[in-house]
């Protein structure tokens, strides 16, 4: 063995014992702690990558957090509205929801988003259970306060007993955002909103939303122009001088809501990165962009 292949052996060992040896008092901790998972978008397309996040989440399980995965589905929703004809519109990153496309929504969410999630939870060797807001009452809805946009809901409470049920229990409980008022009519909701509902009900210690992007960026063209951190006054500047836009807005709002309900740290990452997850949880530089409540700063 040549004089340089035992130098890089040593030191990509020195790296592994690094890495988990970083993990530890991360671990201690976050142990019985709530962490509260977004999963959705362009960074769910890819089937090698949508493993890596499940086999995180039973990570996280194994070593005693309480994962609590919330997922979205936007691309499969539009891909069966194009092949039932239906044309895809949103307003304010939030899609306008006619009956049809309601229906649409919880088939393509509720039916086949949500079980695919929990199958490969199960692969992976975790105890998922699919929930959308309609089991145990977790979420009721009511409309969303903006003209022209259907049944497109907002949270107007949660139910935490389920999840609480379901965590302590070992079970990791699997989300679609989909809720009904109190007379049964379905509604749509963003699931980064809901997931920042379910965070800020459970005073959750963390709140991670996994995206298609590094995170928040100056630029959102120019992927080195990331943020790494704010705290909740420049998090809503970055909405009103519109750095940030679109699908991220609602992405945003979630995490100073959520923030300002108690959730300790919101973090936006990029999920197309292998095991984003446990970068951001366990190791000491973290990725994406850090959201901190007011108490932080
Ligand atoms: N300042 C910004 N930084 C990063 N992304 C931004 C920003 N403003 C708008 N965006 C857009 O928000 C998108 C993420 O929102 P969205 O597509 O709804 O994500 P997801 O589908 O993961 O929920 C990015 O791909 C980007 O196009
Ligand atoms: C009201 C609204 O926009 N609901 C979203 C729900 C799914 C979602 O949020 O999916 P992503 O996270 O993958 O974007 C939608 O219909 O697309």
């Amino acid at each position: 063995m040549m004089d340089n292949d035992s130098e890089y052996i040593r030191e990509t060992e020195a790296t592994r014992v690094r890495v988990l040896s970083e993990a530890l008092p991360y671990i201690q901790q976050f142990v019985g702690r709530t962490v509260v998972v977004k999963y959705g978008g362009a960074a769910m397309k890819d089937s090698t990558l949508k493993d890596k996040v499940m086999r995180d989440i039973v990570f996280l399980s194994c070593v005693g957090l309480r994962p609590i995965l919330v997922h979205g589905g936007g691309p499969e929703i539009n891909s069966w509205l194009t092949k039932l004809g239906i044309e895809a519109q949103f307003k304010n990153g939030l899609r306008v929801t006619d009956a049809p496309t309601m229906d649409v929504v919880e088939m393509v969410l509720v039916g086949r988003v949500n079980k695919e999630i929990v199958s490969l939870i199960s692969r992976a060797g975790g105890l998922a259970v699919g929930l959308c807001g309609k089991d145990g009452n977790l979420i009721t809805a009511r409309p969303q306060d903006q003209e022209g946009i259907g049944f497109v809901g907002e949270v107007s409470g949660v139910n935490i007993k389920i999840l609480e049920t379901l965590s302590s229990n070992g079970y990791i409980p699997v989300v679609s955002s989909v809720a009904t008022d109190e007379k049964g009519q379905a509604y749509n909701i963003n699931a980064d909103t809901v997931a920042g509902e379910i965070a800020a009900a459970l005073g959750a210690e963390k709140l991670i939303l996994l995206t298609d992007t590094p995170g928040i960026l100056k630029d959102y063209k120019d992927p080195s122009s990331l943020i790494p951190k704010v705290d909740i006054r420049q998090a809503r500047e970055l909405i009103t001088n519109g750095i940030v836009s679109g699908g991220m807005i609602p992405k945003v709002n979630c995490c100073v809501r959520s923030l300002a309900q108690g959730v300790s740290a919101a973090h936006i990452i990029d999920g197309r990165i292998p095991h984003a997850l446990l970068l951001e949880v366990f190791t000491d530089g973290g990725i994406g962009t850090m959201i901190l409540g007011s108490q932080f700063t």
